[in-house]
């Protein structure tokens, strides 16, 4: 059995670990690859994070005539060209996962498996017919797409964030099961370049988990440019006789739409490598369990989407710096930061979001002061025409500190970087408002008016 010093499995933020450093370690990394495709390199770069933006930024040009019209300037929108849209994305993407297996591949120290990997001893891990053991695990196998059991499914198409990206042409109209990030995103990209969408939304708001008044707003703004069923879960679909599908939803709507998406969330892949075999049990959410200094047990570290609560790539790329240090220092450990972890949601609106909603320092029973800023009270606001995008401020009457912040609107996730800041190096609402200059007449602005709105008496 052949034994190597390190052994990753997943070629996502894991990739990441191995540098020059490691030149003197025997190293086996696995990916069996991305489904459908094999590439290299997980999610994020190749129908994740990456892919996803790269769509958003051409749909959030194509919405420009709308944004234009209220500011005086005809534009017309005529066309998205898809197939040249998705060629020029992939085109980019698919030779940067190519450029990064061919450097693991013929890397001296490293030896490149590209089959699915699974336990089948403690220390023992079989990949394909070889079986393999090492000093150390890594395990970096992140997430799957989960589809519910909606009745036909077996019989329909069924396209996930895994494979809508690669359609073969912009879709007339489209379905979208699930009412989240992936969805609030797609819904956005589709629409804008004028297919038909339809979101089914178990909940009555989309985004649950942002803020309520985040959330609230969100479902006003995108709800007015898609067709969204709320308030209904997807019961059975059937193929359409012109192509496509027939969805029936709990409440008997009937969708018939050319493409079905279903985004109903991410299930971490730890249940695929039979862990059992090593003593490591997952916990009752199926993630690997961790402490904070990223180890599983004598020999296993982890992260990213198979440990982590938040499938976000910052936290995974954070976790494997964590791993990597911790791999070469392991007299001197660092542990993660898990304080004030941001994510957005790259919509129109886009939303923006760090530390507690109001409904989380409510139910904490914290005293604490909130504020909702719009836009429209800044002159960059009044530049926009703005309308109902607003930033959300919560601090903590004790502390002075910043509890949360909440943004929807234009640039949210660039403007929400200096609440991360502060909040990451402990500054106060009034050092943060009064101890800096803001650019006028700049959107952050916004922020600081927030700032100073904040009541901490
Ligand atoms: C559509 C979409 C958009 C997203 N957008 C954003 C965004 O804008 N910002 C953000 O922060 N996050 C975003 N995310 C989340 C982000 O992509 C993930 O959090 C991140 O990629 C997880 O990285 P990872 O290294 O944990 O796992 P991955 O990158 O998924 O890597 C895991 C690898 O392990 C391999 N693997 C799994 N099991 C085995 C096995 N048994 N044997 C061999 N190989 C195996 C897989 O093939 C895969 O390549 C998005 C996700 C999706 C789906
Ligand atoms: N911009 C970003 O950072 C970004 C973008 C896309 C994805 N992601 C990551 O990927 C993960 C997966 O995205 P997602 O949108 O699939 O998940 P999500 O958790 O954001 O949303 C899942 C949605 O599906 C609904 N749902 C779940 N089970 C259902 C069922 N049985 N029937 C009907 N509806 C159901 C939920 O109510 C929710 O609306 C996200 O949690 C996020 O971590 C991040």
């Amino acid at each position: 059995m052949r034994r190597y010093d390190l052994c990753i499995i997943g070629s996502g933020s894991g990739n990441t670990i191995v540098d020059d450093r490691f030149a003197d370690w025997d190293v086996a990394m696995v990916d069996k690859g991305i489904p459908g495709t094999g590439a290299f390199g997980g999610t994020c770069l190749n129908v994740g994070c990456i892919p996803t933006k790269m769509f958003v930024l051409p749909a959030d040009h194509a919405r420009a005539p709308e944004e234009a019209r209220r500011l005086n300037v005809d534009l017309d929108f005529r066309q998205a060209h898809w197939e040249a849209m998705r060629d020029r994305i992939f085109g980019r993407i698919d030779p940067i996962a190519a450029g990064g297996e061919k450097y693991r591949a013929e890397a001296d120290n490293v030896t490149l498996y590209r089959s699915e990997a699974r336990f089948v001893g403690e220390k023992e891990l079989a990949i394909g017919d070889e079986v393999i053991t090492a000093e150390t695990f890594v395990l970096a196998a992140g997430s799957r797409a989960t589809i519910p059991p909606i009745e036909g499914l077996d019989d329909v198409t069924v396209h996930t964030s895994d494979t809508v990206m690669r359609l073969d042409r912009l879709p007339g109209s489209i379905v979208i099961v699930g009412a989240g990030y992936i969805a609030a995103e797609f819904a956005h990209i589709f629409s804008a370049f004028g297919t038909r969408v339809t979101v089914v939304s178990r909940g009555e708001r989309m985004l649950r988990a942002e803020d309520d008044d985040v959330s609230a707003r969100f479902t006003e703004l995108l709800g007015a440019r898609i067709d969204l069923r709320a308030g209904q879960t997807a019961k059975r679909v059937e193929p359409r006789a012109a192509g496509g599908v027939v969805l029936t939803t709990s409440a008997g709507d009937r969708i018939e739409a050319d493409v079905l998406l279903v985004a109903t969330g991410r299930k971490p892949n730890g249940d695929l490598l039979d862990l059992g075999k090593t003593g490591i049990t997952l916990d009752e959410d199926g993630r690997v369990p961790v402490d904070d200094q990223q180890r599983v047990r004598p020999g296993f570290y982890a992260l990213g989407d198979v440990s982590s609560p938040d499938q976000l790539k910052h936290v995974a790329n954070h976790e494997a710096r964590v791993v990597q240090h911790n791999l070469l220092h392991p007299d001197a450990p660092v542990t993660a930061d898990h304080r004030y972890v941001p994510h957005a949601v790259f919509s129109d609106p886009q939303v923006a979001s760090v530390g507690l909603t109001e409904r989380q320092a409510r139910e904490q029973g914290l005293d604490y002061a909130a504020v909702v800023q719009d836009y429209a009270t800044v002159a960059y606001g009044w530049a926009l025409e703005d309308e109902g995008h607003f930033v959300k401020l919560l601090a903590d009457r004790s502390t002075r500190r910043l509890l949360g912040g909440h943004i929807i609107g234009p640039q949210a996730s660039t403007l929400l970087q200096v609440i991360i800041q502060a909040m990451s190096f402990g500054q106060t609402v009034p050092e943060l408002a009064r101890g800096q200059y803001w650019i006028h007449p700049a959107l952050p602005e916004v922020i600081e008016n927030a700032l100073l709105a904040l009541d901490l008496s």
